[in-house]
C-alpha cells in the first residue's frame, strides 16, 4: 500500500475546497480572521511632528540657554504661535511640536525658575532629539496589513490608527463537525461511556478563525443515518471523526461515497493521522479525520484549519515550523512523518515516552511536536529539530 506524502496531501486538500466570498466587517469583528484586501492607511501617523517626551520644545542651537518658556503644547491642544530664537514652551509627551522649536530637552535636565529656563545635565545630543517627525510610523498610502494576513490585534490597532474603519474579510466558513461511533455519548453523560471529545477538540482548534459550526452531533455506525446525514448537511467543509480505518464498523467511507463524495485520497503517510481521508462532494471539500483522538488532533492542525485558513483568504495557511534542540537520542524513523508529542524545556524538546494515538493526557502534557520526517536516520540529544508549537 502506497501512503500519500503528507506535503502532497496538505496540497490536495487545499484544492478541494472552494474559496468563500469577502465581506466588510468592523475592526472589532475581526480578529483572527485574513484580510482578503490590503488595508491602506489613510492618514499619516504621527500627522504632525510631536514630542517624544515630556519637556520644554526649543532650538537647539539656543542651547544651554538661558531661555524664556512663552507658553504651552499639550496633546490635542497645540501652541498656536512660534517659538523664536531664545524662547521655548513647555511641551508633553504626545503634544504637537511648535513652529520654529526643533528639539526637546527633557524635564529632568532642565532648570526652571518662573519663565526662565537652563540647561541642567548633560542635554539633548543632536538637533531633533525627543521629536517623533510626521510620518514616522507611517504615510497616508502606505500598506499596513497585506492581503492574506490574519488579522492580530497589533494589526487591528494599526488599522484603526490609518483612520480604517472596516476590513474586508472572508465571511465566516461553514464547518460541520460529525463524531462517529457507537460508543461514544456526550460528555458529562453519567456512567462508564466514552465521552466524546473530538467536536470539541476541532471546535476549539478552529476558535477564533471566523468560522461558522454546523454541528451534526454524534452519529452511530449505521450506513443509512451516516449517509442520510452526509448526503443533505450544507457547508463549506465537512469534517467526519471516526470509522476512517478498515474495520467491518468503520463505515464514514462507504457512507461518504453513497452520499455522493468523490474520493480523492484516502491514507496518508503519517503518525498519527494514517487513515485521514479527504474528498469533495458538490462543492464542499469532505474530511475525514481518524476518531483516535490525538490523530484527530495532528490532522485537525495539519489539514483542517489550514483549509479553513486557505478559504477565508490566508496566504500561508500552514502552522508555523520552528525549531529546538533533541532533550533525548531518537531512533531512524520508518515510511510515515511523525509527529511526537513532546514539551519543550528551555529550548529543548523531550519527546513523551508512549506515542498511542489514544492518550489525551499525554496531548494535553506536551507543548510541541517533534517533527520526525519519514526514513529520518537516528538522531542525538542537542540535534536541531523541527517542532510545531501547539501550546
Ligand atoms: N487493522 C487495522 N486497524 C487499524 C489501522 C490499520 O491500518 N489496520 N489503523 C489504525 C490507526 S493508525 C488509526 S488512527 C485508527 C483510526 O481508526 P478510525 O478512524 O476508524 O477510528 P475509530 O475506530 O472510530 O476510533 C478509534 C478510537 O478512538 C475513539 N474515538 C473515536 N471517535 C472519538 C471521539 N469523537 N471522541 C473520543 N474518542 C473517540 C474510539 O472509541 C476508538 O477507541 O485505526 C487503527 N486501526
Ligand atoms: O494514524 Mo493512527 O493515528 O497512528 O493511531
Amino acid at each position: 500500500m502506497t501512503l500519500l506524502p503528507v506535503a502532497e496531501a496538505q496540497a490536495r486538500v487545499l484544492a478541494l475546497g472552494r474559496p468563500v466570498e469577502s465581506m466588510e466587517v468592523p475592526l472589532d469583528q475581526a480578529l483572527g480572521r485574513w484580510a482578503t484586501a490590503p488595508v491602506i492607511a489613510r492618514r499619516t501617523q504621527p500627522s504632525a511632528d510631536l514630542s517624544a517626551m515630556d519637556g520644554y520644545a526649543l532650538r537647539f542651537a539656543d542651547l544651554p540657554g538661558p531661555l524664556r518658556v512663552i507658553g504651552e503644547s499639550a496633546a490635542g491642544a497645540p501652541f498656536s504661535s512660534m517659538v523664536g530664537a531664545g524662547e521655548a514652551i513647555r511641551i508633553f509627551t504626545g503634544a504637537a511640536m511648535p513652529a520654529g522649536a526643533d528639539t526637546v530637552l527633557v524635564q529632568e535636565e532642565a532648570a526652571r525658575d518662573g519663565d526662565a529656563l537652563t540647561l541642567d545635565g548633560e542635554g539633548p545630543a543632536h538637533a531633533g532629539r525627543n521629536v517623533r517627525r510626521r510620518g514616522l510610523d507611517f504615510a497616508e498610502g502606505d500598506v499596513l496589513v497585506e492581503q492574506g494576513q490574519r488579522l492580530t490585534p497589533a494589526r487591528l490597532a494599526v488599522a484603526a490608527t490609518g483612520g480604517v474603519a472596516k476590513i474586508k474579510v472572508a465571511r465566516p466558513v461553514r464547518v460541520a463537525l460529525a463524531a462517529t461511533g457507537d460508543e461514544l455519548v456526550e460528555p458529562g453523560t453519567p456512567g462508564d461511556a466514552l465521552p466524546e471529545s473530538n467536536r470539541l477538540l476541532l471546535r476549539a482548534l478552529l476558535a477564533g478563525t471566523g468560522v461558522e459550526i454546523v454541528d451534526l452531533g454524534i452519529l452511530p455506525d449505521r450506513l443509512d443515518r451516516l449517509t442520510d446525514a452526509f448526503a443533505t448537511v450544507d457547508a463549506d467543509i465537512l469534517v467526519t471523526t471516526g470509522g476512517a480505518s478498515v474495520g467491518d464498523h468503520d463505515l464514514v467511507r462507504p457512507a461518504l461515497l453513497a452520499a455522493g463524495t468523490t474520493l480523492d485520497f484516502w491514507r496518508i503517510a503519517l503518525r498519527p493521522g494514517k487513515p485521514m481521508l479527504a474528498g469533495r462532494r458538490g462543492d464542499m471539500a469532505v474530511v475525514g479525520l481518524p476518531g483516535n483522538p490525538v490523530s484527530a488532533f495532528v490532522t485537525a492542525l495539519l489539514f483542517v484549519r489550514p483549509l479553513v485558513a486557505h478559504l477565508a483568504g490566508a496566504s500561508d495557511p500552514f502552522p508555523p515550523v520552528s525549531r529546538a534542540l533533541l532533550g533525548e537520542d531518537m531512533p531512524a524513523n520508518n515510511e510515515r512523518t511523525d509527529y511526537l508529542r513532546a514539551e519543550l524545556r528551555d529550548g529543548r524538546a523531550f519527546a513523551s515516552t508512549i506515542q498511542d494515538s489514544s492518550m489525551l493526557r499525554t496531548l494535553a502534557r506536551s507543548t510541541c511536536l517533534i517533527v520526525r520526517d519519514p526514513h529520518a536516520p537516528p538522531a542525538h540529544a542537542g540535534d536541531s529539530a523541527e517542532i510545531l508549537m501547539i501550546a
